[in-house]
Parts: C-alpha cells; structure tokens; sequence
C-alpha cells in the first residue's frame, strides 16, 4: 500500500483551525490529538505508569516521591511508544497496517517526532528528580527501550531489550528512595521475566504481517506455537519468583498464582490482542502480590 502523504502537522492544523481554513481528508486537531494518544501504545503506557507507581508506594515513598516516579516513568513510555510507530511508519504502510496512527490516521511524523523530543526531553530531568543517581537507571531502561525501536525487534536478541528495560524498572523506583535502599534480587529478575513474556504475547497477532514486512525477531523465527509457549513459560517464572520472592511467605499469595496461571493459561490458547491483555493482567497480578509483601524498608 503506498504511504498515505502526511497531512498538516499539529501546529499547523491548529493555525488553520484558529484561520477557519479546513483541509478536506485531514482530520481535524480534535481527531490528531486522538491519533497522537493512540500512537504512543497507550494501553502499556499506562499500564507501565501504574505498575511504576504502585511499586514507589510499596517500597515506602512519600506521595511526592510517588508522583515524580509516574511522572518520569510516564515520560519514558510516551517516549518508547511513540518513537516505535515513528520509526516503523514506512514498514507499517507497507503492510498496510491502517490501524497505526501513522498509516491510516493522516497523522504527521513530524507531529509524533516533536511528541518524542518532548516526552525525551521531560523524561531526563524527572528521571533525575524520582531518583538521583538512580535516575540514571531509569534512562538506561528507556534507552534499552529505544534499542529494541531501532532494530533489536528484527533481531534474534528481540526480547533482550524488554527483559532489560523491565528488570531495570523497579531497581530505579526502588534504589531511588532518598536513602538508596539496596533492591531485593528476586524482583529485577521476576519484572525481567514478565517483561519478555509481554513480547512474546505482543508479537503474536502481528506474525504475519511482520513475515511480510522482514521482521524476524524471536517470535517471528519461533512461530506462533513457540511465541505462545515462551510467552507463557516467562510469564508463569514470572509469577512464581513474585510470589515466593518476598522473605515472609503467607498463603493467600500462593493462592493468587491460581488466577495468574488461569489467565498465563489464556495466552497458550489465543493469538489476537487478548493474549497481549492477559499478559498484562498477570503482571497486575504479579505486582499486586509484590506490593501487598511490600518492598522497602518497614
Ligand atoms: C521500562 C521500559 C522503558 C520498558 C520498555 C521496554 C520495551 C522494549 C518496550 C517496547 C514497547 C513498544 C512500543 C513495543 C511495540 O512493539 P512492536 O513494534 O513489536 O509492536 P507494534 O508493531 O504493534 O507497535
């Protein structure tokens, strides 16, 4: 499918919208802001933001602490997210992927280029503010993140990137409590697992489009049977290191693997977006059980 040509980006709709002028076939600057939310993955974005932030509350930080930890790690999502769809528009054309912003929206790359800068360029300092030095590690996720966008996807290191980023996510939340409490090691190492799971389940309803389109990432070159296996043996490793991670071990949550399971059960069986959904809802689970056993110093 030839690339639709970009319409006005979101600084010129706006003069024209405020001139009266209307460019028939664009949508409006209403309908660009819509496209721009849904070209930064939101579903993951905040899902991401709500695992950060229930982390920083469970590892004992003030409610300041708290939001500068969702300000930054938002920050870092709306980065990761949108700088993907910026740089897959041409291949996401090709496969005539209409669903993406870029392609079927008439959204410009310059609109998402200018988010990306922005989302880059707020996440630096916040990231510094939620966690000192630990910020650092913060960004070193994000730039793990941005391996993956620029290539590491079409790669078989394709899941290295997310088990890094996600390992690395509560060692900054954590670590960047103002006394820099050392993190526990089951909880990189069960964030690390569910992060590569999610890939797995992610990939699965693009196999065929990306066989068509050149990626061959991990998934891609283990099929749709492998992805769904691997996807579900991380996600189960997973949920087992969360749940017997924490030192005081109580019943109710070994209980909460059963749900976990259930739902890890769900990815096995299907292909579409649903199994990309009941990853996430078992990493909710995950952090859940994290959160209730409590990370930081009591
Ligand atoms: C803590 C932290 C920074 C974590 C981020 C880890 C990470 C590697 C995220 C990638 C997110 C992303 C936009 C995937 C889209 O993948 P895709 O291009 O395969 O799927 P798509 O074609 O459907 O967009």
């Amino acid at each position: 499918m030839p690339e639709r040509s970009p319409g006005p980006d979101i600084g010129a709709r706006l003069v024209l919208e405020v001139s009266g002028v209307d460019v028939p076939g664009w949508p409006g600057l209403r309908g660009q802001l819509a496209a721009l939310v849904r070209a930064c993955h939101p579903e993951p974005t905040v899902a991401v933001t709500v695992f950060a932030s229930a982390l920083a509350v469970a590892s004992g930080r003030t409610a300041g602490g708290v939001a500068a930890v969702a300000s930054a790690v938002l920050a870092g999502q709306l980065t990761v997210g949108w700088s993907n769809d910026l740089f897959d528009r041409h291949r996401d054309a090709a496969g005539e992927r209409t669903g993406k912003p870029l392609v079927g929206d008439g959204l410009a790359p310059r609109t998402v280029a200018v988010a990306t800068g922005a989302a880059l360029a707020a996440c630096v300092p916040l990231s510094v503010a939620a966690g000192g030095p630990a910020g650092a590690t913060h960004l070193v996720a994000v730039a793990s993140a941005w391996g993956y966008n620029l290539g590491l996807k079409a790669t078989p290191l394709s899941a290295g990137p997310y088990a890094v980023s996600f390992a690395l996510l509560p060692v900054f939340v954590v670590r960047g409590r103002p006394d820099r409490p050392a993190t526990p090691r089951w909880l990189p190492l069960a964030a690390g697992l569910l992060g590569a799971g999610a890939h797995f389940a992610n990939v699965l309803p693009d196999l065929e489009v990306d066989a068509r389109t050149g990626v061959r990432g991990l998934p891609q070159r283990l099929g749709a049977t492998g992805s769904r296996r691997s996807a579900a043996v991380l996600l189960a490793a997973g949920s087992v290191v969360a749940a017997l991670g924490p030192p005081r071990r109580s019943a109710w949550r070994l209980a909460a693997l059963a749900p976990a399971a259930a739902l890890t059960g769900c990815v096995l069986r299907r292909e579409d977006r649903s199994a990309f959904r009941a990853a996430m809802a078992v990493a909710a689970i995950d952090v859940a059980l994290v959160v209730t056993a409590g990370v930081g110093p009591r």
